[in-house]
């Protein structure tokens, strides 16, 4: 079986999905579960993007000790000493040098020269060798170089001291065959190919991602990069899931495999899905809520006969749990307890015992708990913040005839209780004002988004909200069985948000109140 290492680039490229902006805490959060899952390498970010970038992958370099931590940089002088200065603590750190090589990128975006490309890009690669022993290098747009340049350009790097070299399909262009055409020539073209590590970058533009990762392993690739959810820049990256279950469910082809924990698969792709606010849908591979799900009769006739009929993978196997204990109102500590850590969480007595209050407040609303309830419990206690707002209650006269009244009543920090009352085109909007005038906070509501995260008329309904101030953006997010206290909560806790970051502008980096522990 050949070894593929899985390089995860859910907080680089994955945050490059429209909308999705991650905060440091939501970046740690995200990366200690990304080596629970067993990722070989992840690139938490493009250090020369911003100061927070960098904080972001300091602080992620200082926790994560058994993946490598990787920072994106072009071929920069200036670039690299910045990916420098967020790696130098890391355990195992890779700088991730890249310059386009297609005519269209050289062309219109550098405007430069083929020799201009090849001098820039070993420049930067000899460059990175001074703070660096792992350097990466990615040719950016390489599926549509010129195949006699594309090899000049890595056999340059290669020489000058690359370790990684990297193929993307930036514009997710490529057809299987042709994507894995190009590791094959590249591995009969370029001297010295053999001493480093070919890998794949896909994008899903035609939705062939997934596929043509496949295909340059076929074609000799050793790495694969991918993104949890499949999330990243327009139609998103080839997605990791996908991609690990394909190499495990038909391993007889091809004949390889990776350190991922298949079992952390279903909690990691929720725990990317809450925060970044990218919903995965019900139909998505793997990790949709109605990949195992069996609708027509002849299917579940087939299923109750023999599972194989219908059924590839079984749900247990990317950690969907049955439900052994049923846990509601009659519940006690110990059973919660034990629930927990088949839900796969390691919590301290404390955290153990407010989360128990918090279930047991949802048992008064809710008849049968599920697990998808608890781990969203306990997911949106992961995301609180600092409060400078808390909602004490919400009271809303509606009637289809007559404009919604929201009237709310909130804790300051300070313990004042401070009510007000408005009016709206509708619930949530009137609730929003409501909101407004305790705060007195000028924010833009970006996004609103509503999903139910269980089953039932009793089921979860998950909020997300995205709110900007001044180049500020946030987002929000609650969990509730009432989807208008659910909206209001979300929208409180991005205004709490967005006072925190304004505070602290220096971002210092705020204690994990749960998920350190989670297992
Ligand atoms: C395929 C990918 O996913 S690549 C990664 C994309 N990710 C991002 O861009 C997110 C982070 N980016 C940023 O924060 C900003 O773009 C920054 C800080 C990197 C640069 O910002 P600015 O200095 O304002 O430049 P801007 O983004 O407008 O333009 C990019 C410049 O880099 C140049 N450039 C692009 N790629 C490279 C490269 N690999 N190496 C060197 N220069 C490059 C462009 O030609 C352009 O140069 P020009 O200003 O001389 O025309
Ligand atoms: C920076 C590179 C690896 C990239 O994201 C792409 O080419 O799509
Ligand atoms: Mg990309």
């Amino acid at each position: 079986m050949r070894k593929i290492e899985i390089f995860d680039t859910t907080l680089r490229d994955g945050e490059q999905s429209p909308g999705v902006n991650l905060t440091i805490d939501e970046k740690i959060e995200i990366a200690l579960q990304l080596e629970r899952l067993g990722v070989t390498r992840m690139e938490v970010g493009f250090a020369a993007a911003s100061p927070g970038e960098i904080r972001a992958i300091q602080e992620v370099a200082k926790r994560v000790k058994n993946t490598t931590v990787v920072s994106l940089s072009r071929s920069l002088e200036g670039d690299i000493d910045k990916s420098w200065e967020a790696l130098k603590n890391a355990e195992n750190a890779c700088v991730h040098v890249f310059l386009a090589t297609s005519p269209i990128h050289r062309q219109h975006k550098l405007q430069m020269t083929k020799e201009q490309v090849v001098e820039q890009a070993v420049a930067a690669v000899t460059y990175a060798k001074k703070y660096f022993s792992e350097i990466q290098f990615s040719c950016e747009d390489a599926a549509r170089t010129e195949i006699d340049f594309l090899s000049e350009v890595v056999a340059a790097v290669v020489k000058a001291g690359a370790k990684v070299i990297n193929l993307p399909d930036t514009v997710g262009y490529m057809t299987p065959v042709e994507y894995g055409n190009i590791f094959r020539q590249l591995r009969e073209r370029v001297p010295g190919i053999e001493n480093v590590k070919l890998s794949s970058h896909c994008h899903d533009d035609l939705g062939m991602a997934v596929a043509n990762s496949l295909a340059a392993i076929e074609g000799g690739a050793t790495q694969v990069e991918c993104t949890v959810n499949g999330i990243g820049e327009r139609a998103g990256n080839a997605a990791l899931e996908e991609v690990a279950l394909a190499l495990d469910t038909r391993k007889g082809i091809y004949q390889a495999k990776t350190d991922i924990k298949l079992d952390e698969i279903a909690r990691t792709s929720k725990l990317v899905s809450r925060l970044t606010g990218m919903f995965v849908p019900g139909n998505k591979a793997i990790v949709g809520a109605n990949a195992f799900a069996h609708e027509s009769g002849i299917h579940q006739d087939g299923v109750l006969k023999e599972i194989t009929t219908y059924e590839i993978i079984r749900p247990e196997t990317v950690g969907f749990k049955s439900n052994k204990l049923v846990m509601g109102k009659h519940s006690g500590r110990h059973a919660f307890k034990d629930k927990l850590e088949e839900l796969g969480y390691r919590l301290e007595r404390e955290q153990v015992n407010e989360a128990f209050v918090r279930f047991k407040d949802l048992c008064d609303r809710k008849k049968e708990v599920t697990d998808d309830d608890i781990v969203a419990l306990l997911d949106s206690k992961i995301l609180e913040m600092p409060e400078a707002f808390v909602l004490e209650s919400l009271q809303l006269a509606y009637g289809n005839l007559s404009v919604p009244t929201a009237s709310v009543r909130i804790a300051l920090a300070n313990g004042e209780m401070v009510e007000e009352a408005a009016v709206g085109n509708g619930s949530v909007d009137s609730i929003y004002k409501a909101i407004d005038r305790v705060t007195e906070e000028e924010v833009t509501l970006d996004d609103y988004k509503i999903v139910s995260v269980t089953h039932g008329k009793d089921a979860l309904g998950e909020v997300y909200v995205r709110l900007s101030q001044n180049g500020i953006s946030v987002q929000g997010r609650d969990v509730s069985t009432d989807v208008l206290e659910a909206s209001a909560k979300a929208y409180i806790q991005a205004i709490n948000k967005i006072i925190a970051r304004r505070r602290d502008s220096s971002n210092a980096v705020e204690p994990l109140p749960l998920t350190s522990t989670m297992n």
